[in-house]
């Protein structure tokens, strides 16, 4: 168990990770992806240490202290402290990927609206040159999978549906009618990869509203 992370100066590579979430957080909300109190963000430490975001804050307005340590099963290092309501996720993230550092998730009005638009269970991106973010991503002349999972408040259970599909997963995941989930080794890859994912959701959002053809489901949106 660590000390309390009030003093951050003590810890630079606390205090390194507590400074790449909050300047996270203010991107995302500048980019309008977590309303109100939505999203969530975490950093994995070079010593395995993964600090959280608490629960409940505005992601747009946080300092060091609304970041706090967990273990790998979610359990918070210090007595008292709320980690986020979808810490599991985060956790699973680090669990399965050994490189993962940095885990973002957001809710854009463009991830809500799409999964929403269709019971598939995945959405499909294709032909866009920004596709080439992704992990292995080489040519736009490729379709990228991005599993659907149905929103549950047990995120035990969700956490359970998505393993099933996780070492598949290059671009992230989308839980319908809520939002997204994306990792990379640091926080600026993870940052990029949410903001590729959230450019083409919008452009197929954007092709909807159009009515023009788009293969974002293998049914009709
Ligand atoms: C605004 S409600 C959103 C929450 O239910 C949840 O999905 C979320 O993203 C934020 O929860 P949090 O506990 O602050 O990490
Ligand atoms: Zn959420």
């Amino acid at each position: 168990m660590s000390e309390g992370h009030n003093a951050v100066v003590a810890d630079p590579a606390w205090a390194a990770a507590a400074e790449a979430i909050v300047r996270a957080g203010r991107r995302m909300d500048q980019r309008g992806w977590v309303p109100a109190t939505a999203g969530n963000i975490s950093v994995r430490l070079a010593d395995g240490r993964i600090a959280l975001t608490r629960s409940g804050g505005h992601k747009g307005f946080l300092n060091a202290d609304d970041v706090i340590e967990v273990d790998l099963q979610g359990r918070p290092q210090r007595e008292g402290d709320r980690p986020s309501a979808e810490t599991l996720l985060h956790c699973q993230i680090y669990g399965n990927f050994p490189a993962a550092g940095a885990v973002l998730h957001g809710h854009s009005v463009a991830a809500t609206v799409l999964s929403m638009a269709t019971k598939a269970s995945a959405l499909y991106l294709a032909d866009y040159e920004v596709q080439k973010v992704f992990e292995g991503q080489t040519t736009h002349a490729a379709r990228v999978t991005v599993p659907v999972f149905d929103n549950d408040q047990d995120i035990a259970h969700l956490s359970r549906s998505v393993a099933l599909y996780l070492d598949d997963m290059k671009a992230g995941y989308i839980i319908r009618g809520h939002g997204v989930y994306v990792w990379g080794p640091t926080m600026d890859v993870a940052l990029a990869r949410l903001e590729g994912l959230e450019f083409l959701l919008a452009c197929e959002l954007e092709r909807v509203k159009l009515g023009v053809p788009t293969r974002i489901a293998e049914e009709r949106l």
